[in-house]
C-alpha cells in the first residue's frame, strides 16, 4: 500500500500574540512606563483597535508591534515568531502625511518602498497604480503629495503601505488630522477596502466612535501606564449605524468602562462571544 503524502498542515492561532506586555522608556527623567502587563491576540483578517485615552501607551503598543521598541517585559509574536525589529511584514501608517516625500510624485512615494526591496521597476509601478486605483487615485499618479488634500493624503499613505503587502497594517490614528467629514469618508473607504481585500489591521485611536465604527475588536486601555480594562467585539457596527440606539448604548458602555466606574476589578475582561457584542466578561 502506498504512503500518503504528507500533508502541510496549515497554521493555526492567532497572527500577532501580545503576552504581558510592558513598554517602558528611559531618559533623563527617570523611567516612565507606557503599558503595564498588555496581553491580546490579533487574528487573520481582524480589525482590532486600541482605544484609550492620551497617554495610556497605544502608540507605543504600535511601535513595539512594529518592531521600534523592545519590551520590558513579556513577549511579542507574529506569526508565531518573535518580533525582534521592524520588517516589510508591519507596515505603519501615521498621522502625519506629510511622511509622503513631497519631491516624488504619488506613484513614486507608492514605488519607493517596493523599490527600496529590491523590486523590479516595472513590476513596482505596476503594483503602484493597482493600489492607487484600489483607493480611487488612478488619475492622480502624476500629482505631487502638496496637490492633495488631506484625505487624499491619506490614500496615498494606505495604498503604499497597502502595496508592501504586509501580513498586518498598523494604523496611528491616521485619520485624527482630518475634518469630520473626511474622516468619515476614509473610516467609510478603510471598511470598504477591508471588505475587498480582508487585510489584517491593529488601529490605535482614541475616538470611541471611530473605534465602533472601525473595528470588528476593541482592546480599552485604562489611563497611563495602559493595562488591559476590557476586550470587547464590535463587528457588528459601521457608519450606517451610528446614529442607532444601540451604537449610542455602546458608546456610553465603553466610555463608562474608560472613565467611569465601570472598571472590571483587577482581571482583565475576556472578549464577549459574537452574539454578546460588548458585553464585558470577567
Ligand atoms: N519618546 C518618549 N520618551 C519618554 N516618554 C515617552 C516617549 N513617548 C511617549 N512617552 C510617554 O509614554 C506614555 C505613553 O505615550 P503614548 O504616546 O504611547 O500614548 P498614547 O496613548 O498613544 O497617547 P496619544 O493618544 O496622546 O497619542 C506617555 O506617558 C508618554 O508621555
Amino acid at each position: 500500500m502506498k504512503t500518503p503524502p504528507l500533508q502541510v498542515v496549515p497554521p493555526t492561532g492567532p497572527l500577532l500574540r501580545a503576552e504581558h506586555v510592558t513598554l517602558e522608556y528611559t531618559g533623563s527623567r527617570g523611567v516612565v512606563r507606557a503599558t503595564d502587563d498588555v496581553s491580546f491576540d490579533v487574528h487573520r483578517g481582524d480589525r482590532f483597535v486600541l482605544l484609550g485615552p492620551s497617554g495610556c501607551g497605544k502608540s507605543t503598543l504600535l511601535k513595539a508591534v512594529g518592531g521600534f521598541i523592545t519590551p520590558r517585559a513579556g513577549s511579542l509574536r507574529l506569526g508565531g515568531k518573535p518580533i525582534t525589529g521592524p520588517g516589510p511584514d508591519r507596515i505603519v501608517v501615521f498621522q502625519e502625511f506629510d511622511q509622503l516625500p513631497p519631491w516624488k510624485t504619488v506613484e513614486n512615494n507608492v514605488m519607493f518602498p517596493l523599490l527600496a526591496g529590491g523590486m523590479k521597476k516595472a513590476e513596482a509601478r505596476e503594483r503602484a497604480r493597482h493600489w492607487l486605483g484600489k483607493v480611487g487615485l488612478a488619475r492622480f499618479a502624476e500629482a505631487y503629495p502638496h496637490t492633495l488634500s488631506g484625505g487624499m493624503k491619506a490614500r496615498v499613505a494606505i495604498a503604499r503601505a497597502l502595496a508592501m503587502q504586509p501580513d498586518i497594517l498598523l494604523m496611528d490614528e491616521p485619520f485624527a488630522a482630518l475634518d469630520a467629514l473626511t474622516r468619515r469618508t476614509m473610516q467609510e473607504q478603510l471598511q470598504t477596502l477591508w471588505e475587498e481585500i480582508g487585510f489584517t489591521m491593529l488601529f490605535v485611536t482614541h475616538s470611541i466612535e471611530e473605534a465602533l465604527v472601525v473595528g470588528n475588536r476593541i482592546l480599552l486601555l485604562s489611563p497611563h501606564p495602559g493595562r488591559v480594562r476590557a476586550e470587547l467585539n464590535s463587528h457588528q457596527f459601521d457608519l450606517g449605524s451610528a446614529g442607532s440606539a444601540e451604537f449610542q448604548a455602546a458608546n456610553e458602555r465603553i466610555h463608562r468602562l474608560l472613565f467611569g466606574d465601570g472598571r472590571v476589578g483587577e482581571t482583565p475582561a475576556r472578549v464577549a462571544p459574537a452574539h454578546q457584542a460588548l458585553a464585558v466578561h470577567s
